[in-house]
């Protein structure tokens, strides 16, 4: 199928959703603008972020939607992070236990809002480059993204080296909507219908360049 010159560029909204202080405007930046922010202010509202990808020879962009999660900054923007979203990345952060419990408060107010089941979710833990202060066991953030379908990514904004896989966490978000919306007829019933992906844990040798799922 050629690509025509003026083909408009397909926009994903993939909304970045989790407590407050995890590193969701530092991942956020690492992915589109390749770097970590030396010192960032709570998010107010929303900050967008975007990224123009190629994948198999079509340009998507990815509109990233940077979240607050102070709920006072958050509070009148819930329903706008929702509307029409493509895709949900949940953070905690690895060395803070009540960032990852309080994920089911994420994902309640995620289903709240009705984002049907087709929407797909990952879950990230961010921070991995504090290695002695991990509180969070990879095991069990395995187990909850199991139980909830999610694939998980232990990973650092702050790490260069880490960096590609923070792009994987997109990378394969982008991939997946990109597949399940190339099937004709299929966008109502396409994801749920599909067989789900084992959860897993993406580590430095894998996911380079290519498609993580
Ligand atoms: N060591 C380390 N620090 C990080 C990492 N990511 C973010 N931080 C730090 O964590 C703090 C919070 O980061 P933010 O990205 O602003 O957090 P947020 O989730 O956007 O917070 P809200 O906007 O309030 O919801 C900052 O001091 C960052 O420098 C990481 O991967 N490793
Ligand atoms: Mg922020």
């Amino acid at each position: 199928e050629a690509t025509l010159p003026y083909e408009p560029t397909r926009i994903f909204k993939i909304i970045v959703i989790g407590d407050s202080n995890v590193g969701k405007t530092c991942l956020t930046f690492r992915f589109c603008g390749g770097t970590f922010p030396g010192k960032t202010e709570a998010t107010i509202g929303v900050d967008f972020r975007e990224k123009t990808v190629e994948i198999e020879g079509e340009r998507i962009k990815v509109q990233v939607w940077d979240t607050a999660g102070q709920e006072r900054f958050r509070k009148s923007m819930v329903e706008h992070y929702y509307r029409n979203v493509h895709a949900v990345v949940f953070v905690y952060d690895v060395t803070k236990m009540s960032s990852f419990t309080n994920l089911k408060t994420w994902i309640e107010e995620c289903n709240g809002h009705a984002v049907p089941p087709l929407v797909p979710r990952v879950l990230v833990g961010n921070k991995c480059d504090l290695k002695d202060l991990i509180q969070v066991p990879s095991s069990l953030a395995l187990k909850f993204a199991d139980a909830h379908n999610m694939l998980l990514f232990e990973t650092s904004a702050k790490d260069p080296q880490e960096s590609q896989n923070v792009d994987a966490i997109f990378m394969c978000l982008v991939c997946r909507l990109k597949a399940q919306r190339s099937l004709p007829c299929r966008d109502t019933e396409g994801w749920p219908a599909q067989p789900q992906p084992h959860s897993r844990r993406l580590d430095e040798a894998s996911g380079k360049g290519s498609c993580p799922c």
